[in-house]
């Protein structure tokens, strides 16, 4: 069994629920250092430092970058050692472009789960900008493929996105909490169809249908 973690906790997600408790360690030690790269990667988008400044600390960021080079052992799908074997799905969120508490190119957006809805909320700053103070498009079509991916997975036969459809009803603003819902609407042999929306208060934003296919995950990892 322990030779497919993948697999095992790709299955294990139909029941997952988020962990309450918070991390510790190296994984909290990640979550610190990722939310600071996204605190410099917000200010970057207006500050006012001046070159000295920037260069110095391009080149501490730089310096830092080739002592973690040095640390990496080639991708692994399930990220950390001790989390794989128990098929910790918390590993494999921690990489997310979009929810990824590790990854300081995500948001993040925070993920629940309601009944058979999942609610992500998110507030995006600058530097997901489209247009001029609102959220760029692809961001939010990358915010549905999470929300809408986690309501399929938990029909227990996950899928890859096969087609995603947004309709953008109203821009959706930056520096503001925004509401992702998503569920599936139904399944059709090896299609899940699921279906979702934005909201920004009481405004609907953005509407979502994507239709998901399930796959053999573990041929993924070969
Ligand atoms: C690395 C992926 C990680 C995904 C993790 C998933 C679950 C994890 C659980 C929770 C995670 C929480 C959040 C979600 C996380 C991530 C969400 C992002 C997911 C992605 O970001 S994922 C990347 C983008 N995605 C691709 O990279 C797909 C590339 N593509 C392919 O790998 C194949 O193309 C595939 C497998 C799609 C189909 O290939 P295939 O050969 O297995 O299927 P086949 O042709 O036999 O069709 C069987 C039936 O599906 C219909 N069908 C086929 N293709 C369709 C399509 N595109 N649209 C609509 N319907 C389609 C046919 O019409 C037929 O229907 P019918 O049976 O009625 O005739």
């Amino acid at each position: 069994m322990s030779d497919d973690p993948f697999g095992q906790s790709i299955a294990s997600l139909a029941n997952w629920v988020p962990p309450d408790e918070p991390p510790t360690g190296q994984r909290a030690a990640l979550h610190r250092l990722a939310a600071a790269m996204r605190i410099v990667a917000e200010a970057l988008t207006d500050m006012q430092a001046d070159e000295a400044d920037l260069l110095a600390a391009a080149e501490a960021m730089e310096q830092f970058g080739a002592r973690l080079e040095a640390t990496r052992t080639g991708h692994r799908p399930w990220g950390f050692a001790e989390s794989a074997p128990a098929g910790d799905a918390r590993a494999m969120f921690d990489r997310s472009p979009v929810i990824g508490l590790g990854n300081p190119v995500a948001p993040p957006l925070r993920m629940e789960i309601d009944g058979d809805r999942i609610v992500g909320r998110a507030t995006f700053g600058a530097q997901y900008e489209g247009p001029p103070g609102h959220v760029h498009g692809g961001i939010i079509a990358a915010a549905f493929d999470e929300v809408l991916g986690m309501a399929q997975a938990r029909t227990g036969r996950p899928g890859m996105t096969g087609t995603l459809t947004i309709r953008y009803r109203r821009p959706t603003p930056l520096h503001t909490e925004v509401v992702f819902e998503a569920r599936v609407d139904r399944v059709e042999g090896r299609k899940i169809f699921a279906a979702g929306t934005l909201h920004a208060g009481e405004t609907l934003c953005a509407e979502a249908e994507g239709i998901f296919i399930s796959v053999d995950f573990s041929r993924l990892t070969r």
